[in-house]
């Protein structure tokens, strides 16, 4: 039976980052995947495909230089899913490759198969009915989450599907329900909308994406509307059933959603995007003395250790933030403090970036929180109007915030939606980091046309305002 330092279970992103790390400190390492594939949701499922459709669809369909060249713009007319589907399997295969070439040079056992705790330090991986044992010192959990799946509701994958199954579709419906206007529901929702399916999306809550900053959220929701979304919020979603369509049209089947408010709303296909749902319950954590919560996630203390202190989580698996981002460096993270790596500079400010039309970012804090803790502070805004290259560009609605505060001038946060905001956010995370303050935009040349120096005009803008208090 094989011994190792580290065992990892999960090829994702915290998976595949805690594995590196530890290999880099010269530990024997193996790392489990069960799925056919590397690389998890982040690869096959979810951030790569959704980013690599999102990009071909504002391509082909020209939307990012309408505002330039006018609405009518297309760069391809009538855009299939095979026009769409080609970018993101060449992508996918790509970063295969990438994974495979990664594992393998820094010496680490890649084993397929299924892995199932057996005792504390025994796991066993099972494959195609073969079962192989192996033992380790360490084990860093990184299995991921999968969509949530109610058994109320009717999926059949063609017309009521979750995204996964999105990601599958054989030809673009002209409607589309999206239910749960959270991350995913937000971003498919835009992506469709901007292919020209008509977009009805449901949220529970009063407003979309509740944790970004409101003026940003108002921002959004007004431009969704604009791009012909009709917003259902504060609004839940009850029954899901299949109806007859309308026999003058054809009388192709439709999805009908009930709302508790009692509305009925049809389309041809709906797509159910409520959250995720971790995978614990099949890894035979009994046998290890770690318990998980009823959608199957882990707790963890702040070095990413379980109950039991040699086994290790990371990624979806433990919950919030549930990104790409935050996953590879909770692996590294946890991998570092299994081997006593120092981790004193490691730092919590964690940036958001959600790839919907237009795109948004934020780093700190928003107004609202920051007003909650009774911290002073301005708002310095600038419109992408304001900046040479957004007018190059023609987007006329982008926009950069900082928060100031007002007695040091330090950023206490970032909050930007537009074209490029999920790079812009970078510039503004590293004066935070830094400890900088807004003085820092004013007093250093940006390169001239670009969307940074729309933090100097944020900056004047929102020392200006201090001035006048
Ligand atoms: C549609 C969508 C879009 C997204 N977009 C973004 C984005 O733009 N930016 C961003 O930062 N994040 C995004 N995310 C989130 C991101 O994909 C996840 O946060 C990330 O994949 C989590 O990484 P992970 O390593 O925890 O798990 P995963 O990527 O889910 O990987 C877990 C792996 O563990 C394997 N596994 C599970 N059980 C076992 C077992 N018993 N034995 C062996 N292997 C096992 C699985 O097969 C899988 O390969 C998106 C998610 C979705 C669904
Ligand atoms: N760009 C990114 O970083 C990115 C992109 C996609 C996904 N993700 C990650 O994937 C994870 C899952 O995303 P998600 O959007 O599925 O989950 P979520 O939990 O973020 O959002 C689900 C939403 O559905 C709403 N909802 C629940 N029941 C409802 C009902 N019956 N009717 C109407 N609305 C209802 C909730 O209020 C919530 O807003 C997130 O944690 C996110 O971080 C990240």
């Amino acid at each position: 039976m094989k011994h190792y330092d580290l065992v990892v279970i999960g090829t994702g992103p915290a998976g595949q980052k805690g594995a590196i790390q530890a290999a880099k400190l010269g530990k024997r390492v193996a790392i489990i995947e069960k799925a056919t594939v590397l690389g998890g949701a982040a690869i096959n499922t979810g951030t790569i495909p959704s980013k690599a459709l999102r990009e071909a669809v504002l391509h082909l369909t020209g939307h990012a230089k309408r505002g330039l060249f006018g609405q009518s713009y297309r760069v391809k007319k009538d855009i299939t899913i095979a026009d769409l589907a080609a970018v993101s399997q060449q992508v996918i295969r790509h970063e295969w490759e990438l994974i495979q070439d990664q594992l393998e040079r820094n010496g680490i056992d890649l084993i397929w198969g299924k892995a199932h705790f057996e005792g504390p330090n025994l796991l066993q991986i099972q494959r195609n009915g073969d079962a192989e044992l192996l033992t380790a010192d360490k084990f860093l959990v990184a299995v991921g989450t999968r969509p949530a799946r109610p058994t109320n509701v009717p999926f059949n994958e063609t017309s009521v599907f979750c995204s996964d199954q999105l990601l599958h579709l054989e030809r673009l419906p002209k409607s589309m329900i999206v239910v749960g206007g959270g991350v995913i529901g937000t971003e498919y929702a835009c992506i469709m909308a901007t292919l020209g399916v008509r977009v009805i999306l449901v949220e529970g809550r009063s407003k979309l994406l509740g944790f970004l900053d409101d003026e940003i959220t108002e921002a959004f929701q007004y431009q969704l509307r604009r791009a012909g979304i009709t917003l259902r919020l504060g609004e839940k979603v009850e029954k899901i059933d299949e109806v007859k369509g309308d026999p003058t049209t054809g009388g192709k089947p439709l999805v009908q959603a009930t709302l508790e408010s009692g509305k009925r709303l049809r389309a041809e296909t709906l797509l159910y995007a409520v959250g995720r749902q971790g995978v614990c319950g099949a890894l035979g954590l009994d046998n290890v003395g770690i318990s998980f919560d009823d959608r199957e996630r882990l707790k963890v203390n702040d070095h990413y250790q379980t109950n039991i202190e040699h086994v290790y989580a990371a990624g979806d698996v433990i919950g919030f933030p549930s990104l790409a981002s935050t996953s590879m460096e909770q692996g590294r993270r946890a991998v570092c403090h299994a081997f006593g790596v120092k981790e004193d500079n490691f730092n919590t400010l964690f940036p958001y970036g959600i790839y919907a039309v237009p795109e948004i970012s934020m780093v700190g804090q928003t107004e609202e929180q920051l007003t909650e803790a009774g911290i002073p502070y301005e708002a310095g805004i600038a419109t992408y109007d304001e900046v040479s290259r957004g007018k190059l560009l023609g987007d006329h609605t982008g926009m950069l915030k900082l928060l100031i505060h007002q007695d040091d001038h330090t950023i206490l946060g970032v909050h930007a939606i537009g074209t490029q905001a999920t790079e812009l956010i970078h510039i503004g995370q590293a004066v935070m980091t830094l400890k900088g303050t807004a003085q820092y935009f004013i007093q250093n040349v940006f390169n001239y046309p670009t969307l940074a120096e729309a933090y100097r005009v944020a900056a004047y803008n929102g020392l200006n305002k201090l001035r006048h208090i």
